[in-house]
């Protein structure tokens, strides 16, 4: 690998960070298990890169999905965000395909010179009881290792979950989680589809709640046990900062500071 270390690596007083999730069925082939959609990572790697290198993004994090490495495994143990295993077999099978996933999202980014780091959600994060409980997600070590000028990397992952044994915990939580306790200045959410799309298959230029969309949202079209499209939206409307769903065409515009497919606040 050829990242270096970071260049700002200065400690407190930076920038407002970026959280871009890379969904898993932009970076994999949703519908084939454990299969990388190589052309799709690398282009978004390569906007990554280029925003970190011209100074259009200074701090940003990163999360990815689970696409055809989470969810396939998640189904076929039965687990999802709410329905939890005892089985540690189960949870090897979820977290190390996306072990498997998270390496390869490093090594493109690392391939690009970007200083890309893992922080792993089944170490660190836990679900109390109640279907209340908020995940918790200690944000320590992605604040330190953004002050020092790395770029975290996080993604979907199994989690341990009070009462339930182990669960799922989605990228559309992380980055909520990420967004609202680092401050964050702009969220972007890249997928397959364009953006939100209304009934007619239309992008929705902006969305302010949950019911004015709710007839046109679903699950995800290919095996996802974390809620599709109606998650993500009813997640990012939590946020304060301003969130976009989009597809690969919009990512570099997005990181440049441009508005793109949905707008979400
Ligand atoms: N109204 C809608 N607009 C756009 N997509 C929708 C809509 N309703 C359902 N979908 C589905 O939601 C999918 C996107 O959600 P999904 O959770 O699969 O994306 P992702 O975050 O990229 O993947 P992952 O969950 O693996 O990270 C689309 O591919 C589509 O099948
Ligand atoms: C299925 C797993 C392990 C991750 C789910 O994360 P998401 O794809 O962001 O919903």
């Amino acid at each position: 690998m050829s990242a270096d270390r970071g260049p700002s690596g200065t400690g407190g007083g930076e920038a407002p960070p970026v959280v871009l999730k890379l969904g898993g069925s932009l970076i994999t082939e949703k519908d084939r298990p454990e299969t990388i959609d190589d052309e799709a990572l690398a282009a978004a790697c390569d906007a990554v890169a280029g925003a970190l290198a011209d100074g259009a993004v200074e701090r940003l994090v990163v999360v990815h999905g689970g696409g055809s490495f989470g969810h396939h495994h998640a189904s076929e143990h039965g687990v999802s965000t709410t329905a939890g295993t005892d089985d540690a077999g189960a949870v090897m099978d979820i977290h190390g395909a996306m072990t498997e996933l998270n390496d390869a999202v490093l090594d493109r980014l690392h391939e690009r010179d970007v200083p890309a780091v893992p922080v792993r959600p089944l170490s660190l994060s836990a679900r109390p009881a109640g279907p209340d409980g908020d995940l918790d997600l200690p944000l320590s070590s992605t604040a330190t290792l953004l002050g020092e000028g790395f770029v975290p990397v996080l993604h979907g992952d199994a989690v341990a979950t009070a009462g339930a044994g182990v669960t799922v915990v989605s990228g559309d939580e992380l980055v909520v989680d990420l967004a609202a306790g680092l401050g964050a200045r702009r969220v972007g959410v890249c997928s397959t589809v364009p953006g939100v799309l209304d009934g007619d298959g239309d992008v929705i230029a902006s969305i302010g709640s949950f019911e004015a969309v709710a007839d046109a949202l679903g699950a995800s079209d290919a095996t996802d046990v974390s809620g599709g499209m109606a998650a993500k939206v009813r997640e990012l409307l939590a946020l304060d900062a301003p969130a976009h769903v989009f597809g690969a065409a919009g990512l570099a515009g997005f990181l440049r500071g441009e508005d793109a497919g949905t707008r979400i606040d």
